[in-house]
């Protein structure tokens, strides 16, 4: 299995991140070529060799041409600039699937932070016009490196965030930036007393969308090794992202194998309860799915005493397993709960909207290797339409299973 390890001792960027698999091996030439396929201009990429603190690193840079400064406040220019402008200008372009697919993990992670913190939908969310386009190219480019290099799985050090304060277009904002420790809950974090910016936001949502787990350098036979530059000089260490890339050598890394991102770690939570009324159960159910669970169940079991209960299990992602437990602990009769991580290989899905005679209905998609292999209409949909409309469920479930086959054909 090829392991990446991201050492981000001194944090992680946009930029650091794309030299640091550039100096790795991946062809620069690679890059430009890839980003020529999405419709952006006014820009020049620059890659350079510095040396930081002694390490010979590259540098890559994005370098906005003056005509597009200068179109910076232009109100036709925003409008293109919104996160969903952005995911839609990447999916229409010639672009591979996964490129895409890495691109868009990174961005969403981003602007669901963004949307949280100033209180707007995820579509709204707005990257500034001179801004933009430098995320977009450092999003694709390490999605497009991420791809070149082929990597199993990702591994990331604890991420140092440093301290003090940014100014940026909001103001002045504290460090961690607030997007950056947003992104970066459930991410083992390290504190840092340097007076930087150490870890932005784009660096976050490439480390929280792309890794598979943390820890220190795992066994491996190194085969690359790649340095970034970030932009300032800190005072005591080289301001660089270091990056390992090698075969895995472990028993547990072999065992991980995965085919890219399908394979994710997702917590599973478990306890028994055999003293709480039925009624309780329920609530605690609906309440962990509001919680951000990704699923919850019960199954019938026979304790101590024989006493019938119940096994409650919890799937969730790290960003929610805290609250989960939480949840459990304040709400349940259990003195405790069992943790473990899992790997779990998940599909790929997407959700569509199908017109159908009883109206919208969206239709959600199951991906394989880029094609579309299952296709299920929404239950809410379905059944809220049916009722609106005093029609059979399955009929209507039909009609739009049908119009998403139909779509599809034509595509
Ligand atoms: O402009 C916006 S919306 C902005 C929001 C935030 C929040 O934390 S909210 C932070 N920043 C700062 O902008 C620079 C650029 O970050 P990149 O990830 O695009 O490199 C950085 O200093 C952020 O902390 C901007
Ligand atoms: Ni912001």
């Amino acid at each position: 299995m090829r392991i990446l390890y991201l050492d981000c001792f001194s944090g992680i960027s946009g930029d650091m991140t794309v030299g640091a698999l550039v100096d790795a091996g991946v062809p620069p030439e690679k890059i430009e070529a890839e980003l020529k396929k999405l419709p952006l201009s006014g820009y020049q990429l620059r890659w350079d060799r510095v040396v930081k603190k002694g390490i010979y690193a590259t540098k890559f840079e994005v370098m906005m041409q003056e005509s597009a400064m200068d179109h910076h406040d232009h109100e036709s220019h925003h409008a293109h600039r919104h996160y969903s402008d952005i995911i839609d200008m990447i999916c229409r372009s010639e672009l591979s699937s996964e490129v895409k697919k890495r691109s868009k993990q990174i961005f969403h992670c981003i602007a669901v932070a963004e949307a949280k913190i100033h209180g707007m939908p995820v579509e709204k969310v707005h990257f500034h016009e001179v801004g933009a386009v430098d995320s977009i190219v450092d999003i694709v480019a390490t999605a497009v490196a991420l791809t070149e290099l082929n990597v199993d799985y990702i591994v990331s050090a604890p991420v140092p965030l440093g301290c003090g304060s940014i100014c940026c277009a909001h103001g002045t904002y504290p460090v961690p930036a607030p997007a950056t420790l947003e992104i970066l809950q459930g991410v083992p974090i390290r504190s840092s007393h340097l007076s930087f910016e150490l870890t932005t936001p784009t660096g976050a949502g490439i480390i929280k969308s792309q890794v598979n787990s943390y820890g220190p350098l795992p066994s491996m036979k190194v085969s690359a090794i790649g340095y970034g530059a970030g932009a300032r000089d800190l005072p005591d260490q080289p301001n660089v992202l270091r990056v390992v890339i090698g075969e895995g050598t472990h028993a547990r890394a072999d065992s991980l194998s995965s085919s890219h991102l399908e394979e994710e770690t997702v917590y599973i939570l478990e306890c028994q309860l055999d003293d709480m009324p039925g009624e309780a159960l329920g609530y605690v159910m609906d309440r962990l799915f509001q919680k951000g669970a990704l699923d919850v169940y019960y199954t019938p079991v026979f304790m101590k005493k024989n006493r019938p209960g119940v096994l409650l299990t919890v799937l969730a992602s790290a960003p929610h397993v805290e609250q989960c437990e939480q949840f459990v602990l304040k709400e349940t009769t259990t003195l405790g709960i069992r943790k473990d991580i899992w790997m779990r290989k998940v599909l790929e899905r997407e959700v569509v909207s199908v017109a159908t005679s009883y109206g919208n209905i969206r239709v959600k998609q199951a991906i394989h290797q880029g094609k579309v292999i299952r296709q299920m209409p929404e239950y809410e949909d379905v059944k809220e339409a049916a009722l609106a409309h005093q029609a059979a469920f399955l009929d209507v479930y039909a009609e739009a299973a049908q119009q998403a086959r139909k779509k599809i054909k034509e595509e």
